[in-house]
């Protein structure tokens, strides 16, 4: 019996990158591998109808990567796809990219990856907190231009100070561990309390505004979806303590920009420690101006490791998919 199919949909030149022998024995075990050669959405449209290379494939892994070329996997797309998918594996622990709604209606069940990003996202997570308190990113700026010490004023410690966590799931609960460790008191709002609680020390809070008006540093750590899209606005920076900062590293488009530069300019926002933006690469050339925020360019699983360890779980979720053993990382929205 021939196997079942299943493609690649990642870097169009590259494929996976750090994990092509578990790809050749893991996947290569129970699949036959297609790699996405597709250089136009177009032309990828076209192989996966009637007789096209990829009309009879399975399952699908897919990568952010894959986007240069066949665009996202929004409801158009999905609705090419092949009656024969039943599984598409994202590499991310965020799958804004992908219509999970359109996916469901025809039947395909969609993976990601939590857990094997948690720890890196949140180093970066905690080192854009640090470096925002101690307003690290202008001192550096100085040295760089041999200025030293000039203008710079004292910053703030982290040490004693309120750390609130908005979403507080695998990522947000690295990043308390980290911060505990610099004596950060942590708070937190989810919709509802985690059960079971938390191993280290931390206080939920029954509302977001709650939270706004007792933390020093607020953590964005929720997904992006309709619900959260923008829902970080004026608003939420009025409630905030004045000289206060924000940390980003969950999506750019939770938060709405003007807003948050509007925040930064007043001073209500001391400084502000960012990864994500909503027009990825773009960033807004009055953020880049600032001299009080540090601006990584998505750097959250930027290491080898964390990135074969995501390629890892994306083929262990296929190789179980394909193998009739259902998913390992569904998606929680198909989940309920
Ligand atoms: N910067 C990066 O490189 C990077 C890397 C990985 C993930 N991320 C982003 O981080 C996000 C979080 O990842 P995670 O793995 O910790 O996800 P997670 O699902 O483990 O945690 C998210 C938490 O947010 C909570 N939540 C959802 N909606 C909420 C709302 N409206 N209000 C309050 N809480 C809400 C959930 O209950 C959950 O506890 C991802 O969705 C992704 O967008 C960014």
């Amino acid at each position: 019996m021939s196997k079942p199919q299943v493609l690649i949909a990642a870097n169009p030149k590259t494929g996976i990158v750090w994990s092509k022998d578990e790809q050749a024995s893991k996947l290569g075990a129970v699949a036959e591998v297609l790699e996405l050669t597709s250089s136009s959405r177009s032309e990828f449209f076209d192989e996966l109808a009637g007789s096209g290379k990829y009309a009879n494939v399975v399952g699908i892994y897919r990568h952010n990567d894959s986007v240069s070329a066949v665009g996202l996997f929004d409801k158009e797309l999905i609705d090419k796809l092949p009656k024969s998918v039943k599984y598409i594996c994202h590499n991310g622990a965020g799958y804004d990219q992908i219509d999970v709604a359109a996916a469901s209606a025809r039947g395909i069940e969609v993976s990601h990856t939590p857990q094997a990003v948690d720890a890196a996202t949140a180093t970066v997570g905690a080192f854009l907190a640090i470096s925002a308190v101690r307003q690290f990113y202008r001192a550096e700026v100085n040295v760089r231009n041999g200025k030293w010490k000039a203008g710079l004023k004292p910053a703030r410690d982290p040490e004693e100070k309120v750390l609130g966590i908005i979403g507080m799931g695998g990522i947000g609960s690295a990043l308390a561990r980290r911060l505990i460790a610099f004596d950060m008191k942590v708070i937190y709002y989810n919709r509802k309390p985690i059960s079971p609680e938390p191993d280290f020390p931390c206080t939920y809070v029954s509302s977001q505004d709650e939270l706004l008006k007792q933390a020093d540093v607020v953590s964005l750590n929720l997904p992006l979806n309709d619900k959260t899209k923008g829902s970080f606005g004026k608003k939420q920076f009025d409630l905030m303590k004045d000289g206060s900062v924000l940390v980003n590293t969950a999506r750019g488009a939770v938060v709405d920009e003007e807003a948050l530069i509007e925040a930064l300019e007043s001073g209500k926002l001391a400084s502000a420690g960012i990864d994500v933006y909503p027009d990825e690469p773009n960033v807004n050339p009055k953020l880049i101006a600032m001299d009080n925020i540090t601006l990584l360019p998505h750097m959250g699983t930027e290491t080898r490791d964390t990135q074969k360890k995501m390629e890892i779980l994306v083929l262990d979720n296929l190789v179980s998919a394909v193998s009739g053993k259902g998913l390992l990382n569904q998606v929680p929205e198909q989940k309920k």
